[in-house]
């Protein structure tokens, strides 16, 4: 697996870093609210695990599986949903927990359908966010940083479902890539 790895973008410390001010940030904001945090799984996996531990105020968790990307490198256009909610958001205070925002299209529908379950207020959190990329508007009020337009892996995100597991963030090499 390490063999696959062209460059390491993101070191475990410095993502360290970005989820303990991210998960500071929240609970500061949320002291007095009814937080829900909902991870958008499979991508958002270790973040929601290392985020909702950086979060030192009451807070309840859910999650939904949601795909679009498949195998390959390229958003299908079409979000799947695999697994949804199982909390009634009426009264919550939601933040939706991602590990990336690209095209934006993942976000902009989740936002629109769980905006129509009425929740009392609905923001984002995303590890990552490529805003060159943007196809539809979204807005993270929560973020770790901005990335250039590269298709990156690890720390949850996946190339054709490997890769999740690594402890960093990084690039493959282009013959890697090219097999799916
Ligand atoms: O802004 P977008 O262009 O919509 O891309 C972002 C989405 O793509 C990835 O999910 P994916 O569909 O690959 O599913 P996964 O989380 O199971 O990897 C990622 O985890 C985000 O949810
Ligand atoms: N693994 C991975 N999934 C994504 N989904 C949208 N953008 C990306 C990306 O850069 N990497
Ligand atoms: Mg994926």
């Amino acid at each position: 697996m390490l063999n696959d790895i062209k460059e390491v973008l993101y070191s475990e410390a410095y993502i360290d870093s970005m989820v303990k001010r991210v998960g500071a940030e929240i609970s500061h904001d949320y002291a007095d609210k009814n937080l829900l945090l909902v991870s958008v799984l499979k991508g958002s996996v270790v973040f929601m695990a290392d985020l909702m531990r950086a979060i030192t105020i009451p807070a309840r968790i859910d999650f939904m599986c949601v795909s679009s990307y498949g195998s390959g490198t390229k958003t299908s256009g079409v979000v799947k949903i695999i697994k949804d909610l199982d909390i009634n958001l009426k009264g919550y205070d939601i933040v939706i927990v991602e590990d990336i925002l690209d095209s934006g299209k993942t976000l902009h529908y989740l936002v629109n359908l769980l905006k129509s379950r009425e929740p009392n207020s609905i923001e984002i959190c995303t590890l990552f966010d490529k805003p060159e990329r943007r196809e539809v508007e979204v807005y993270a009020k929560y973020k770790g940083c901005d990335i250039p337009d590269a298709f990156i892996v690890g720390y949850g995100l996946d190339f054709d479902e490997k890769y999740r597991n690594l402890p960093f963030v990084g690039v493959l090499k282009p013959e890697v890539y090219g097999e799916v």
